[in-house]
């Protein structure tokens, strides 16, 4: 069996439509126009390119994007004083601090610090607990909220039962991926580094959800036939001549010889975690706003 790939530059363009019409609306009827500020200390190569992806999406959907940039060698308390501009002003409805941080700066500290109404990243402890209580109201995680979007799609909208093995426990993605594949009624496994045999669980998964950022670590034959993978991973590997090249925890090649579904890297989970972002963007401003929004 080759399996289907999944499309996520296609699924994140058509998702970035619906929020460019979502906002022309609010735009139009209730003056509301959501705006996004990002974050961004130091000059981290890839950081960069994914702020300016946002920066241009942002404003391609029609919303407002404020990017600032700050020296690598900002204190802890610049960069909570900057945060606590950006919670004051009311043209910024999300707030995304780039990570990782420099070594100098505590990133829970500043991911508590931003408004949990603005905490576009679903980063802040009172998102994530609203996620675990199963609160429709938190703001999820991007990346996470991506991936369960692409599944979805493959699953006619019905996860229920399946079983989902998530490889990785980060609070960024394993953790809340977790929770909303329980929220969907899979039968959920969290593996880690630890974990025993991780071969021999993920043969058992109808769903596999690889975030662990280790390039190629699950191979073709630790697969059932015809699971649907998701791949997390972005790794940078050096390529020909000086062209970086991104492979992503999956051994692709192998993998798409045994799964039903698989999502490349790039073009796969990546464009979804930007349309994502826009997303709850677009409910947070609405909320802050007191409009209803038609996408939440
Ligand atoms: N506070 C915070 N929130 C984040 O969501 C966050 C973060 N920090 N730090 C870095 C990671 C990484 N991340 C990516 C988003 C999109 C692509 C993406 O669009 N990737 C393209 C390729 C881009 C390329 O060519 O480099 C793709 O996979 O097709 C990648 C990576 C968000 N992150
Ligand atoms: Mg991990």
């Amino acid at each position: 069996m080759t399996a289907a790939i999944i499309d996520g530059k296609a699924a994140a363009a058509a998702l970035r439509e619906q929020i460019a019409t979502e906002v022309a609306r609010l735009r139009e009827t209730d003056d509301l126009q959501p705006g996004l500020a990002v974050v961004l200390v130091g000059e981290d190569p890839a950081s960069q390119v994914y702020v300016r992806n946002k920066g241009r999406q942002t404003v391609e959907a029609g919303m407002l994007s404020h990017t600032h940039r700050l020296r690598d060698d900002t204190s802890e308390t610049e960069l909570l004083a900057l945060v606590a501009d950006l919670n004051a002003d009311p043209t910024v409805h999300g707030i995304l601090v780039q990570l990782p941080l420099p070594p100098q700066i505590d990133e829970q500290r500043v991911i508590c610090a931003i408004d949990p109404a603005k905490d576009v990243d679903g980063f802040h402890p009172l998102n994530a607990g609203a996620l675990a209580n199963g609160d429709p109201g938190a703001l999820a995680p991007c990346t996470p909220v991506g991936c369960l979007l692409l599944l979805r799609e493959q699953f006619d909208n019905d996860l229920a039962g399946q079983h989902a093995l998530v490889i990785g426990r980060s609070n960024i993605v394993g953790k809340p991926m977790a929770q909303l594949l329980l929220q969907e009624s899979c039968t959920v496994t969290i593996a880690h580094s630890r974990t025993r045999d991780l071969p021999a669980l993920c043969r058992h998964a109808d769903i596999v959800v690889a975030a662990v950022g280790r390039p190629g670590m699950v191979r073709g034959d630790w697969l059932k036939p015809g699971a649907v993978v998701i791949d997390v991973g972005i790794n940078r590997l050096p390529g020909e001549g000086d062209k970086a090249r991104l492979v992503g925890d999956v051994a692709f090649a192998e993998a798409r010889e045994v799964a039903g579904a698989i999502t490349p890297v790039p073009g796969g989970v990546g464009p979804m975690t930007i349309a994502c972002l826009l997303r709850n963007t677009v409910v947070a401003a609405c909320r802050q706003a007191a409009v209803a929004s038609r996408l939440a």
